[in-house]
């Protein structure tokens, strides 16, 4: 196997490698890398969660130390991912002097400039906040060598096509290295972006399947109105260690998100009406374990890596076959195992199909779960609980109350009814969600997201009447979960990962 000095990393940038457990680079950075330090444009094309952001960033910081002023500027759709790149290029420079900022909309713009001002080598942002920057001078471009658009083919769906060729009017073109990395590349995007790189060398570490081989990917047919329960008892049976839901709108995130904190669970939503400081708050959250369910709208469909992700959930099924791909590469990264789940209405399982061809994989049909399969499920995480409350301290008033109860009705009576309670204590709870229309029946040639200028023109997308435009909810920034009951519910035990095993045998 390749290592990365083979490629031609500096020993400074090993060093940190090293310090991140990366001892072998992925097949994209073998490569991808060796052109990048050549200095060639590079299309690169990898399944998610392979390594993408190292095969650009591990060879930009050789590429940028020591340097002064703004060498390279990064785009990314979301301020998520942008933020993440930019935490990751900070890991693979470590212990060297390079300096990365990040720029996106809802953060204070002064401390941008102020931060622009000092002179980092690497700028990521998404589009609209670098314009911004662009248009204040605030960022200079003279110095800048590098350009590099993460996820273009999101970037052009979310309208920003003009903004891009804006910003790259705007660089130094003669000696510019752009590199343009996506785990998707319709032909029109890459016929697009060829206009803005000089001979891109393209580089496919994709096997056959668009989807990746380490997720297990299963459809549960199911109608709109039994959708929540199903949902809960599949929880419940695989017990996920963390789990992603993908929601077609912004109401329906926040309804889901009620209402699963109604029953118990400890979930968060994350859509584009939600500010930023607090979209960075859910998601650190999610990352440290505090909540175990992140529901979201496609705005982390995209390149966010957050590893222990070991679910994702289609609680509506996607609007077209690439964010299928984006959306359930949120689990199964870095080689690890994961399992995506797909809710359709009867109606809509031409859908399923288009993304088996698409994706060139069939999908396994899973049942949802029986009564008595939850039953079981609430049981045994009910007794994994006990285990930890029994060995934590109990305080003396408690243990007195315990002793007057015991003399009353006896222990095992006592605590037969206390598990009684703790095992069917929110089922009660009724939950309405407002009704979703299932996407129409029939299409499947390849679509265009409407809306007129350049949005649309990348996406393969399924067709039918209620397909309007997916909102552009990434960057807007208007918080309407003001308000919203958020208060801390019992945290649920975690047990083994068991999606395969139910799914096995539920076929
Ligand atoms: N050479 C390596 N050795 C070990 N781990 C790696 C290596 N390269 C990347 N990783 C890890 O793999 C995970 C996925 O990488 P990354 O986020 O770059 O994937 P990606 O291909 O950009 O995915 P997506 O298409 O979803 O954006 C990250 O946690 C990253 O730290």
């Amino acid at each position: 196997m390749q290592k990365f000095k083979e490629l031609g990393i500096s020993e400074a940038t090993l060093n940190a490698l090293d310090g991140m457990g990366f001892t072998e680079p992925t097949p994209i950075q073998i490569e991808s890398i060796p052109h990048t330090l050549q200095g060639t444009d590079v299309l690169g094309q990898a399944q998610t969660g392979t390594g993408k952001t190292g095969a650009f960033g591990i060879p930009l910081i050789d590429k940028v130390a020591e340097k002064q002023g703004v060498q390279a500027l990064i785009l990314a759709p979301t301020r998520e991912l942008a933020n993440q790149v930019a935490e990751q290029l900070r890991s693979f420079s470590k212990g060297q002097n390079v300096s990365v900022v990040t720029v996106f909309g809802g953060m204070p713009i002064d401390r941008q400039i102020k931060s622009l001002k000092k002179g980092p080598q690497i700028v990521v942002g998404t589009p609209g906040r670098v314009i911004d920057h662009l248009n204040r001078k605030t960022l200079k471009t003279e110095s800048i060598s590098t350009l590099i658009l993460d996820e273009a083919d999101e970037m052009m769906n979310m309208g920003f096509i003009d903004d891009m060729r804006f910003i790259m009017s705007k660089l130094p073109s003669e000696n510019r290295q752009t590199l343009l990395f996506s785990a998707t590349m319709p032909k029109a995007i890459q016929e697009l972006v060829q206009k803005f790189m000089k001979s891109p060398k393209i580089v496919k570490t994709m096997s056959n399947e668009l989807s990746d081989p380490q997720i297990d990917e299963y459809y549960t047919i199911v109608k709109e109105l039994e959708k929540f329960e199903t949902f809960t008892n599949l929880l419940d049976v695989q017990n996920p260690e963390l789990a992603i839901v993908f929601g077609r709108t912004k109401r329906r995130v926040d309804e889901l998100t009620s209402a699963l904190i109604s029953k118990g669970y400890r979930a968060e939503g994350l859509h584009g009406d939600i500010t930023q400081a607090k979209r960075l708050e859910v998601l650190k959250k999610f990352k440290n374990d505090k909540i175990d369910i992140l529901v979201a709208t496609d705005v982390a469909a995209r390149g966010l890596d957050i590893s222990g992700v070991s679910h994702v959930y289609n609680f509506d099924i996607p609007q077209d076959t690439e964010s299928y791909t984006h959306r359930i590469g949120r689990t199964g990264r870095a080689g690890k195992k994961g399992a995506a789940i797909t809710f359709v209405n009867p109606v809509e399982m031409d859908y399923i199909r288009q993304i088996e061809k698409a994706n060139k994989r069939q999908m396994t049909s899973l049942r949802p779960p029986t009564p008595g399969e939850v039953m079981q499920a609430k049981e045994s995480d009910v007794k994994d609980k006990v285990k930890g409350w029994v060995e934590s301290p109990i305080e003396g008033r408690i243990e007195k109350i315990a002793e007057e109860l015991i003399n009353v009705y006896g222990d095992q009576k006592l605590v037969a009814a206390l598990l009684q309670e703790l095992i069917t204590s929110n089922n009660e709870s009724d939950v309405q969600l407002t009704f979703e229309k299932p996407l129409s029946k029939k299409s499947g040639q390849r679509g265009n997201r409407g809306g007129g200028n350049s949005r649309g023109k990348s996406r393969t997308r399924f067709e039918g009447k209620n397909n309007k435009r997916r909102s552009n909810d990434k960057n807007s920034n208007f918080d309407r979960n003001k308000g919203k009951n958020t208060k801390p519910n019992k945290p649920r035990s975690k047990k083994q990962f068991s999606g395969r095993t139910f799914a096995e045998h539920s076929k």
